[in-house]
């Protein structure tokens, strides 16, 4: 066991890449942000910053039984602390949603079966191409030899999409035009094996819950690829856009019911209003029969390295900045 140190040091700085996307977080949340950090600006703790506060929590997308939690525990947390100042009750809810946050923040783990076959899905535009790009750039760069599947054999600009983050990354890329989406897959797991790949990503059409035929359709590559691979796949990649606020929510529920979901991505958290929903995912996720689902990344951009993993107290705190 490490001896505490006499005279602690204050925390190391975030490295200055971190630093970076942190700012364009907080940037991004600012409009969620403000308001809510709006609430502490006064000079005494009232019933009516409360309200104040609900309201900003609603308005941030958290919908209303986080927002309910996140108040009833902040409540006991000002009792607790016999907290009076504003800026101290911030600094409580700051706690308060690091705890809700925590569960959800999990790494993605690699390496514990080879090929890891992870399935990539989500409503269209949602991000999953661009978010495969930029993982696929990471792994690389971490010396994972990664295969991709072009399993969205529905529209030939996805494919060329892939290919193009395939060519960028130098990573190998199973594509077959006008094919079946789970034989594209079947074919790319059976091909990641033989080539000794660390990694398969297949990337899948986007649509929406509603459309039960694709979401049928979604269950058969899930099946075929533990036709290739009985152990995958790995994971099982839910990309939803943090702007879409509690329709973010109707989304993880929705996928996770058709497909057990073990991973949650969450793009565009760059210019959004919205950030509260993660609270709202946190909640729900409790009560979740198989446990929490880690976000394993959250975007905050368009370029390659605004994909980051996700921190439940760095988030809490660009969510009050
Ligand atoms: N601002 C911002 N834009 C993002 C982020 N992630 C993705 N995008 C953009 O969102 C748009 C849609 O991304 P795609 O990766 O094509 O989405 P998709 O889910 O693969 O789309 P479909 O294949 O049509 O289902 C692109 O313009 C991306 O550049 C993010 O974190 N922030």
């Amino acid at each position: 066991m490490v001896a505490p140190s006499p005279s602690p040091e204050p925390a190391p700085a975030p490295p200055p890449e971190r630093e970076g996307w942190m700012a364009r977080l907080r940037k991004g949340l600012s409009r969620t942000g403000s308001a809510i950090a709006q609430v502490f600006t006064g000079t005494q703790l009232t019933e009516e910053m409360y309200e104040e506060l609900e309201t900003a929590l609603l308005q941030a997308d958290a919908g209303v039984k986080a927002t309910e939690f996140l108040l009833k525990d902040l409540r006991r947390r000002v009792k607790e602390a016999k907290a009076t100042d504003p800026q101290q009750v911030r600094e409580l809810l700051i706690e308060a949603i690091t705890e809700l946050l925590g569960p959800l923040e999990r790494g993605l783990v690699v390496g514990e079966y080879t090929p890891t076959v992870m399935m990539v899905v989500g409503v269209n535009g949602a991000g999953k191409t661009t978010s495969i790009g930029k993982l696929t750039h990471h792994l690389a760069a971490a010396d994972c030899r990664v295969l991709l599947a072009a399993a969205d054999t529905f529209r030939a600009a996805a494919r060329e999409q892939l290919s193009v983050w395939a060519d960028r990354n130098r990573v190998e890329i199973v594509s077959q035009e006008g094919g079946d989406p789970a034989s594209v897959s079947f074919d790319a797991v059976n091909a990641g094996r033989a080539r000794g790949c660390d990694v398969v990503i297949a990337d899948t059409a986007g649509r929406l819950p509603t459309q039960l035929h694709l979401m049928e359709e979604l269950r058969k590559v899930r099946r075929v690829i533990a036709k290739a691979d009985a152990t995958a796949p790995h994971e099982v990649l839910l990309v939803v856009d943090g702007n879409t606020g509690q329709n973010a929510l109707n989304q993880v529920k929705a996928f996770d019911e058709a497909l057990t979901l073990t991973g949650l991505v969450v793009t565009k958290l760059d210019g959004t209003a919205k950030g509260g929903v993660l609270a709202a995912i946190a909640l729900w996720s409790r009560e979740r029969q198989l446990g929490s689902i880690p976000v394993y990344f959250i975007g905050v951009g368009e370029k390659l390295e605004d994909l980051q993993t996700f921190s439940a107290r760095e988030f809490a705190k660009a969510l009050l900045s």
